[in-house]
């Protein structure tokens, strides 16, 4: 059998490289000016669009040449977050779950999976608090430890996975339906917007995996499930889950119920600052702790680059020219408010480009809709807010473009939301490119606040210099 997953998980990687061989063919296909000649970027929009539609081209290409060699390398790096010296069958997983692993095309556990998973499925079960860059694979670590736990012989909820939106548990939810394919007796349930149980209603499902408002709707007002008897209970990007505003509420009066002898924690991030981890190793009984440095949290197989535009009207000019060179790919456009959101879409549209719009004021089935279109390559191009923010797994992405970086309440750069932003990007070893328009000298200091915070370096493209250009293009 283990011949078979083998042979599966090559086939799986020989279609792979027809398809980046494919891709590449496109960009070569691609006929763009290599015109980078002196531009005055206030009065000009075009002609700069059009040298920095030539340089990345020139990235992009570079890119997905890489991402078709650099995996098998990157897993012999002791130093990248995929490398792993076990096979999956080493983790002691149970057959059918590993069966659901090699159907889903994984051929070897990533750094954090290698490391937590063993823990979190051994005897006595031990909490966790666990940081792994974005796009490491920590949704199927967690997914497998939750997996494993599961008592079939009991009807009732026993694991309980919160996300931070509906989108987001929505794909959990999918992962976990995928890894659990060979486990037809595991009954997972979505507790989210949209989904209402009668009052009355006693669960009988395994797995509950929701968002913190509805979950405490089922299990506190309509007493559909007992908090008491969850022997699993995950918090998917921890760090906002225990500490922002409104989910620290609701989570908090959720882990009340739960009981600290018999439940078991995961948490998960890929960030977590100071305090919020000292706050999570305080309500989390014992835990063992899995941090990355500083250093260590950007992804280096993602570039990051700024550009200086005078003002919003040639940032919008930038981004109407890169959406003719990301139809190689796919491309996420985030901007502070739902308002610039709509203004960048309408706009953009008005002009006959087609582009999704995700933002908090659409009803859940709209923003769905929005994200299944999105997966399935109808628009390019994705603009939203940070509710996109976090974990959203399209691995078609290479580019991510801040059109407004993220600040906090007090307008300081938000180096958390800045990672998971650019984290959409580059998931599982594969090369994206960050780009953050800067349009004051405000901006400009937040991009050097975030730079300094993570010790790596965001690059000027600086379509002036063509030197420059051919420098970073390589
Ligand atoms: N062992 C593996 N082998 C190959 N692909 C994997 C493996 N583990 C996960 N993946 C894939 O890598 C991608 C990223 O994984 P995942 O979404 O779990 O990352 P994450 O760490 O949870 O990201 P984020 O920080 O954004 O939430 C997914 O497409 C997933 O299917």
């Amino acid at each position: 059998m283990a011949d078979t997953w083998t042979k599966a998980a090559e086939n799986q990687e020989q279609l792979e490289q027809q398809e980046i061989q494919k891709l590449n063919e496109n960009v070569n296909n691609v006929s763009i000016s290599n015109d980078t000649k002196t531009i005055n970027k206030d009065d000009e929009p075009d002609e700069v669009n059009l040298a920095e539609a030539s340089l990345l081209v020139k990235i992009i290409r570079k890119g997905l040449i890489e991402t078709g060699t650099s995996l098998d390398i990157q897993r012999k790096d002791p130093n990248s977050p995929l490398y792993s010296v076990k096979s999956f069958e080493a983790l002691h997983l149970k057959p059918e779950l590993l069966r659901g692993v090699y159907g889903m095309g994984y051929n070897a556990p990533s750094k954090i999976q290698e490391t937590a998973l063993p823990t979190l499925i051994a005897d006595p079960p031990q909490n966790m608090i666990a940081q792994s860059q974005s796009g490491t694979g920590k949704t199927a670590c967690f997914t497998l430890a939750m997996l494993t736990r599961v008592d079939t012989t009991k009807d009732y909820p026993q694991v309980l996975c919160l996300s931070p939106t509906y989108e987001l548990a929505i794909q959990t939810g999918e992962v976990a339906a995928r890894m659990a394919k060979f486990c037809p007796e595991i009954r997972i349930r979505y507790a989210v917007r949209g989904e209402d149980i009668q009052r009355g209603t006693k669960l009988t499902d395994h797995v509950i995996i929701g968002t913190p408002g509805k979950v405490q709707d089922w299990s506190l007002k309509y007493h559909a499930f007992d908090l008491s008897k969850i022997t699993v209970f995950v918090l998917d990007e921890a760090d906002v889950m225990i500490a922002q505003q409104g989910h620290q509420d609701q989570c908090t009066r959720l882990n009340k119920h739960i009981s600290k002898k018999t439940c078991q924690y995961m948490l998960f991030s890929a960030t977590y600052d100071k305090k919020v981890m000292e706050f999570a190793e305080y309500i989390v009984p014992s835990p063992i702790t899995i941090r990355l440095k500083k250093e260590e949290e950007v992804l280096d197989n993602i570039k990051q680059y700024y550009v200086r535009c005078a003002n919003q009207e040639i940032k919008y000019q930038a981004i109407a020219n890169i959406y003719g060179v990301v139809t190689i790919g796919q491309a996420i456009i985030f901007c502070h408010t739902r308002k610039t959101a709509s203004w960048l879409s309408s706009k953009m549209a008005k002009e006959g480009h087609s582009v999704g719009v995700l933002s908090g004021e659409l009803t859940v089935e709209q923003r769905l809709a929005v994200l299944d279109r999105f997966r399935e390559g109808h628009e390019k191009v994705l603009i939203t807010t940070n509710v996109l923010s976090r974990g959203i797994d399209i691995e078609q992405v290479n580019i991510v473009v801040n059109f407004d970086l993220p600040v906090d309440r007090d307008d300081n750069a938000d180096c958390e939301t800045y990672l998971h932003r650019i984290g959409r990007t580059g998931r599982f070893g594969k090369h994206g490119i960050a780009i953050n328009l800067i349009d004051s000298e405000k901006s400009m200091q937040i991009c050097r606040d975030i730079e300094k915070h993570f010790g790596k370096k965001i690059m000027l493209l600086d379509v002036e210099n063509s030197d420059e250009i051919e420098k970073i293009g390589s």
